[in-house]
């Protein structure tokens, strides 16, 4: 095997493609500056245990491990970095009022999250901590959208669902409690006659609820429905109102469809949650949702909601950019020369310069105009 090749689903990003990522990152993180979320960078990599608190074990399974040569410790590259910036807001800024936070970095997956899916994604989002209000999932799944239609995607479909339904239809349940990761694994995969398996061992009503989870899909409708089968369990119709007043928010922006079984993620959710999907892609774009107990888990309770997005898989799907304006100048000594191409340059301008033998060659940008010598004078000609 030559030694160049590059594992599977790890790629380089060449120029073009490059250039999608970094703009759509500048915009997107200006776009969040407007909403006033300060940028966080957290490291690559931490202490095992670190990155593991709050979530589950699918996050471990994720997660590529390596030892610590200082410490002798395990250490781990972050796959997801929401409980990073939640440990952040946690121990280090130590603030009891709201705040907000976004982030911007790779992480590594061990397996592709999908088919065709990096191992390497570029992730970003933001995440609001200290509100535990409706108000503030609304304002996350707002800039989700928001964010989607920055990157210029014109259709979105919105897809909500709610943690809190399955834990109420359990609360009363002790075997059901026992089995929860399974039940959460069952209803991702939308697996019925496993899930009617596992039924067996609890009781009844809560046997028939958990069944009725995989069949609520569709429109908002959906809720309707949820509510006359599910809604004398404690605790259900509250979710399902959070749902509602979720689903008007979207107003126009977005095809709202509900969907009780979409329980996908690190496990770490413990409210509303929603997932946003575009034309060319199964997978979700974006996925985003409260998580109430990480900050606990981390010494200090912070109610948290937020999303993240992958930017390759964005800037993928984004229509190809226009190749950029330019302007070619010749190489030189002469200080008039140089002035010229410094005052383009401070106006914002792309000049190239043109390396001696080169005239002829190819780039990857549209120069239209060019710095020649006419009159005694360098001279801007298209
Ligand atoms: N980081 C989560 C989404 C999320 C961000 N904030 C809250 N939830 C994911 O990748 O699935």
């Amino acid at each position: 095997m030559p030694n160049w090749l590059l594992p599977e689903n790890i790629a380089d990003v060449l120029p073009s493609e490059a250039r999608k990522i970094e703009d759509l990152r500048r915009a997107l993180l200006d776009h969040f500056r407007l909403y006033g979320y300060e940028l966080v960078m957290p490291p690559m990599l931490e202490y095992l245990e670190s990155l593991l608190t709050g979530a589950g074990k699918d996050m471990d399974l994720r997660i590529f491990k390596l030892v610590d040569q200082l410490s002798g410790r395990t250490m781990g590259v972050r796959a997801d970095m929401t409980t990073q910036v939640a440990r952040i807001d946690a121990h280090l800024l130590n603030r009891d009022s709201v705040t907000r936070l976004c982030y911007a970095g790779s992480v590594l997956h061990t397996r592709p999250s999908g088919f065709h899916s990096t191992r390497e994604p570029v992730q970003i989002g933001a995440e609001i901590y200290g509100h535990a209000g409706l108000e503030a999932d609304a304002e996350i799944q707002e800039l989700a959208l928001a964010s989607l239609a920055l990157a210029g995607f014109g259709e979105v479909r919105l897809d909500l669902c709610h943690v809190g339904v399955l834990r109420s239809i359990i609360a009363g349940d002790e075997a059901a409690r026992r089995h929860e990761a399974e039940l959460f694994a069952l209803l991702e995969s939308k697996d019925v006659p496993g899930l009617r398996g596992l039924c067996r061992n609890f009781a009844p009503e809560t046997g028939a609820a958990l069944l009725a989870l995989p069949g609520l899909y569709g429109g908002v409708e959906v809720l309707e429905r949820a509510r006359a089968l599910l809604g004398a369990i404690p605790g259900v119709a509250r979710a399902l109102d959070e749902l509602e007043t979720l689903a008007r928010q979207a107003g126009a922006a977005a095809t709202v469809t509900v969907d009780m079984a979409d329980l996908r993620g690190y496990h770490y959710h413990s409210g509303a949650m929603f997932a946003a999907y575009v034309a060319g892609l199964p997978n979700a774009v974006v996925r985003g949702g409260r998580y109430d107990h990480v900050g606990e888990a981390f010494g200090r309770s912070r109610p948290a909601t937020g999303f993240s997005m992958d930017l390759r898989e964005l800037a993928r799907l984004m229509p190809g950019a226009e190749r950029k304006r330019a302007i070619r100048a010749p190489w030189g000594t002469d200080a008039a020369l140089r002035e010229k191409i410094t005052e383009l340059r401070k106006q914002g301008e792309v000049v190239i310069q043109t390396l001696p033998g080169h005239e002829n060659d190819q780039d990857e940008f549209d120069c239209d105009r060019a710095v020649v010598w006419e009159n005694g004078n360098w001279i801007l000609k298209n």
